[in-house]
């Protein structure tokens, strides 16, 4: 498979290799991510993109070990920075994670604890993970808010009275508080507005120029992540059938799936160029 860009970055931050999580149950087992490898580098947005059901999520969940019985890791490596991550027990995984690696869902509401205000959300972080006094905490969530583009006045108020775009914002700034290296995006903004998951990518785009962080990007939306991401790799039931640059994988799929992906979108004003490409695809 192309896309590798193993020549001009030296050293991922992620490497998945010949990955594999069953879901073992006592009907049956199901293979749902099937030897799946790829690489996340320093500071890129890295897509994964696939139909319901590909084992997008199962991914995240295992990258980032938040997976849970019955899903099992059967075979394969996870490397964040040359750690193993499978080999890190519960204890070493509560300081990897937020640090190392952070995660955001779909409904910010699951993710954001409705009945303590933001700032404690934050003070949680800081304190689970820094020895930072509250001065420090206040000042620092307030940077974030600023970050993410919510005036730092609003730290005392809950989940319930922000919009879902900024709710989803302080997911994002609550996920670089402790600055990690990668961040797992799980459909971010799938429950938003177009308008409003554009502003927000377009945030994360100019925080990553800022802070530098890589991110591991996961959407059904094909469209959506070409625009956001260098590479992609897309999925089809549990296996990873192409991987190359945004930009091959939108104007020159190889593989038929992709394609199919691609035909399967209804263009709303195709333009000319579009409808050529269309066409070879057809
Ligand atoms: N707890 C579970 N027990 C058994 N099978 C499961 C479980 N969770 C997920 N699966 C199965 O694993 C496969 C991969 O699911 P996964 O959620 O990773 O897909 P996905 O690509 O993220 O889909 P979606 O975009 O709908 O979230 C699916 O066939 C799903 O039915």
């Amino acid at each position: 498979m192309n896309g590798q860009m193993t020549d001009s970055f030296p050293r991922p931050i992620l490497s998945v290799r010949d990955l594999c999580v069953d879901y073992v149950t006592d009907a049956a087992d199901f293979r749902a991510v099937d030897h799946v490898s790829f690489d996340i580098q320093p500071g890129e947005i890295f897509g994964l993109a696939g139909e319901s059901g590909c084992g997008k999520s199962t991914i995240a969940y295992a990258v980032t070990r938040l997976h849970q019985p019955p899903a099992l890791i059967s075979k394969g490596s996870i490397h964040l920075e040359g750690q193993d991550i499978l080999a890190l027990d519960e204890k070493a995984l509560c300081q990897w994670r937020w640090r190392e690696v952070s995660m955001v869902f779909q409904n910010a509401m699951t993710a954001l604890n409705p009945v303590i205000t933001v700032a404690e959300q934050f003070r949680d972080v800081f304190r689970a993970h820094t020895n930072m006094r509250r001065a420090e905490i206040k000042e620092r969530s307030c940077h974030l808010m600023d970050l993410v583009g919510i005036p730092p006045e609003r730290l005392n108020d809950f989940p319930h009275q922000f919009s879902g775009g900024m709710r989803q914002r302080i997911a994002i700034a609550i996920a670089l508080a402790l600055e990690p290296k990668l961040i797992v995006m799980d459909e971010p903004t799938t429950a938003l507005d177009v308008v409003v998951q554009q502003e927000i990518l377009s945030e994360v785009m100019r925080l990553r120029e800022q802070l530098g962080f890589s991110v591991l990007f996961i959407t059904h939306d094909l469209t959506l992540m070409s625009q956001f991401c260098e590479r992609i790799g897309v999925m089809l039931q549990g296996r990873l059938v192409e991987l190359n640059t945004a930009h091959a994988i939108s104007t020159a799929p190889e593989h038929d799936y992709t394609a199919s992906l691609w035909r399967s979108i209804p263009p709303l004003r195709p333009s000319l160029e579009r409808q050529k490409e269309m066409e070879v695809l057809l």
